[in-house]
């Protein structure tokens, strides 16, 4: 190659043409380093002949590449896996490259670090800030940057601890291996039920070719008991297996358990990894020997060699759908991959999506399913709760039957979880002497009261200020009430109730770290915890024997929003949390607060019947032509200008394209109407299968200007309606 085309990392730019100065030898993938106006910067080699839609320019105006990155080249399957989801999410090249180059540090020279830790002495002036760092960085070590983000005070407090010797520099090598996972390390006897199942997998591992699978077991069943043994075949047959998580606290557990199977943890990727940990295992992936990596939808862009399996664990869960820059679901692009590629990719799930369901009916993926849970444990029994027979107390969110169960669990020496999705003490605070609203300064929403850190908390920008004692307003003094519950409230009703009982509240706010999930873990395994209050995050993955009785304290929360996946979600949520009960020898029960007892979701799950709510709600789908059956994209405009996001939508409105079996709703108003001081309006694309929206879109946008201001972002199969 004389000249070779780029793609930058510079999400603004197209591909670019350069010359491969005499004596560089470069092949496709290549990761190189290319001048940008005076700046260096890095870039990878596309293939020949692609882009041909960019111009091309003469030999004689090109420059010259500075130099070749020492790492493999990406490989041709993630060069085209790049391609399809920039263009099938209407984003830019670079933007998804971005992704598969996701440690700048892997890139550069040298093998070492330094990074810092505790060295045993005390600063000779010790502040509350350093107190604190201290305390809260115990053990680890990291860059400044990264202890300051664990301590959760600025650079240069780290940075004054250095300076008095109280942490102390380390230089760490980055290069180190990763131990391999044994096949063969510890045996596992399958049911007849569970073996069949993994012989299914072990044998599409051994094709070496592209199946899509959807796993669909009862909680507590063994799915991963089952993938576990087509993760063994791959090792045998030295390929990489990626096992995406939904959630970053459940790769801890995770990590645990896959050690104690196969003797050595796999390689963790996610976004709290510390820089040198990043890099360590970008390299040792790009290089094909990490053989087993287990993370978040971001681990599904890295450049493995020989990819020979990919696994999407709970790949029902809507957190697998990324709502900024690149807006991509990674379980769709994990079978994308996976067809790249050519290697199986197992969809596995206790309630798989209907668009997941309706790719078995038409006999794209196979369905292998796990009907009953594994050594005889019997699903729990589901009660209902109707709140408008039954109420709870005044001020108090548990009714009386569900208090009732829990004092016998308790009595035995069982434990419970509570589950609302409401992080925090109350959604609403309000002023009850001039009715003053907490509202977010950024954004059209209320502040949420947590009172464990004695902040009011924006969940949209992270916005917190300080709880006051005094209205803003009025600056009448004890005039704050909050109003409804979030999981804090439930907790203090909890301890109100049962003031013996060791309780957890399990949140983001609480789990915040992987360290801090494995903690839990650990409380909840040893029996350090009675009662656990949480959020969608105790929904998922868990497994506690003694753990016998759920109680939803809202089932009804989901349900309005006009969500086109509302009902589906609450029914897979209170499925999953409900599995959550009875997984050991001792039989669960579960109790469903609601009142809506008659809406068929609800009904659906009290009478146990699953296969009539799929039927009901898939049929629904398909009258209205909802996804999978027709397509929606979503176009979001926003400025810091409420006029000019405004008049934006409203011309990108007015040259909306007319085509047969595509329609445009809107502009209107998002329903999140600010979000970080932005003003938003939505539009929104619903076709039918066969049209292609993509290249609709993309020609609909581009015969519209706007200010450099306003932000136009596209949402290729939207899952968010604000
Ligand atoms: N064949 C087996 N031998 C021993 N233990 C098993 C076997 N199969 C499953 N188990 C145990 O049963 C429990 C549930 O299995 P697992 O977590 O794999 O189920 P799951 O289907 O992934 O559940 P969920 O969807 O609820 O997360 C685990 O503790 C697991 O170790
Ligand atoms: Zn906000």
């Amino acid at each position: 190659m004389t000249r070779a085309r780029l793609i930058l990392l510079n999400a603004a730019l197209g591909p670019l043409d350069y010359r491969v100065p005499h004596g560089m030898s470069v092949e496709p993938g290549q990761i190189v380093v290319a001048p940008l106006g005076p700046r260096p910067m890095i870039g990878v080699v596309w293939d020949e002949g692609s882009f041909p839609d960019v111009e091309t320019v003469g030999d004689n105006r090109l420059r010259p590449l500075l130099g070749v990155v020492d790492a493999p080249p990406l490989p041709a399957p993630l060069r085209r896996l790049i391609e399809w989801t920039a263009d099938y999410y209407l984003a830019p090249p670079a933007a998804v490259l971005r992704m598969a180059l996701a440690s700048l540090s892997a890139l550069e020279g040298g093998k070492t670090v330094i990074e810092y830790r505790q060295s045993g002495a005390l600063p000779d002036r010790m502040t509350p800030q350093r107190l604190q760092a201290l305390e809260r960085i115990g053990e680890r070590q990291g860059l400044v940057r990264e202890l300051a983000t664990i301590g959760d005070v600025s650079d240069a407090v780290i940075r004054g601890l250095i300076k008095q010797g109280a942490l102390e520099a380390v230089e760490v090598s980055t290069d180190l291996p990763f131990p391999e996972p044994d096949p063969d390390h510890a045996h596992v006897d399958l049911s007849a039920e569970q073996q069949a199942a993994a012989d299914r997998l072990i044998e599409q591992v051994r094709e070496r070719d592209f199946h899509a699978v959807m796993l669909d077991g009862v909680t507590g069943s063994g799915k991963t008991e089952v993938y576990f043994e087509a993760i063994a075949q791959a090792l045998r047959q030295d390929s990489q297996t990626l096992v995406l998580l939904p959630e970053i606290a459940l790769t801890e557990p995770f990590l645990d358990r896959f050690a104690a199977r196969f003797g050595h943890a796999p390689v963790a990727w996610h976004s709290g990894l510390k820089q040198s940990d990043r890099r360590r295992a970008w390299r040792a992936i790009s290089r094909g020997e990490a053989k087993v990596v287990v993370g978040a939808r971001s681990a599904l862009f890295l450049p493995y060699p020989k990819l020979g399996l990919i696994i999407v664990d709970e790949a029902h869960e809507t957190s697998f759908k990324q709502e900024e820059g690149v807006r991509y679901h990674a379980r769709d692009v994990a079978v994308m991959r996976g067809l790249m590629e050519g290697c199986p990719v197992v969809l596995a799930s206790a309630t798989p999506a209907i668009e997941t369901r309706h790719q078995v009916e038409l006999g794209r993926y196979e369905e292998i399913r796990l009907p009953a849970r594994y050594g005889g444990a019997e699903l729990p029994e589901i009660v209902g709760v109707d709140l408008t027979q039954d109420p709870p107390d005044r001020g108090r969110w548990i009714a009386p039957p569900l208090v009732q169960a829990m004092r016998e669990v308790l009595d035995r020496g069982e434990q419970s979880l509570l589950f609302l999705n409401r992080r925090g003490y109350a959604p609403l605070t309000l002023c009850r002497h001039c009715g003053y609203r907490f509202q977010c300064p950024n954004c059209s929403a209320w502040m949420v009261e947590h009172r464990l850190t004695r902040r009011l908390a924006c969940h949209h920008c992270g916005h917190a200020v300080a709880t006051p004692d005094a209205c803003p307003e009025c600056k009448q003094p004890d005039a704050l009430v909050a109003c409804g519950p979030g999981v804090e409230r439930i907790a203090d009703e909890v301890k109100a109730l049962f003031p013996e009982a060791r309780t957890a509240i399990v949140t983001s706010d609480t789990l915040w770290s992987p360290a801090r999930a494995a903690a839990f873990v650990r409380d909840v395994a040893g029996g350090a915890v009675d009662i656990i209050i949480g959020t969608q995050l105790v929904t998922k993955g868990y497994h506690f024997p003694e753990l016998t009785l759920v109680g939803v304290i809202d089932a009804d929360l989901g349900l309005d929003g006009g969500d086109l996946r509302a009902a589906e979600r609450t029914f897979q949520q209170i499925t999953q949390v409900s599995g959550r009960a009875g997984r050991g020898e001792k039989p669960g029960r579960v109790f469903i607060q609601t009142r809506a007892g008659e809406a068929p979701v609800i009904k659906a799950l009290l009478d146990g019947d699953e296969a009539a709510f799929y039927a009901a709600e898939t049929a629904s789908r398909r009258v209205a032509n909802a996804p999978p059956f027709g397509r929606f994209a979503a176009i979001i405009v926003s400025d810091t200008d409420a006029a000019l996001a405004q008049e934006t939508a409203r011309r990108i409105g007015k040259a909306a394209p007319h085509q047969e079996g595509l329609e445009v709703y809107g502009p209107a108003e998002a329903p999140l109407s600010v979000l970080r001081g932005r003003h938003r309006w939505r539009l929104l694309v619903h076709a039918r299968r066969s049209v292609e929206v993509q290249a609709i879109i993309r020609n609909w946008l581009s015969s519209i200007d706007w200010k450099a201001s306003t932000r136009v972002s596209v949402d290729v199969d939207p899952y968010s309606f604000v």
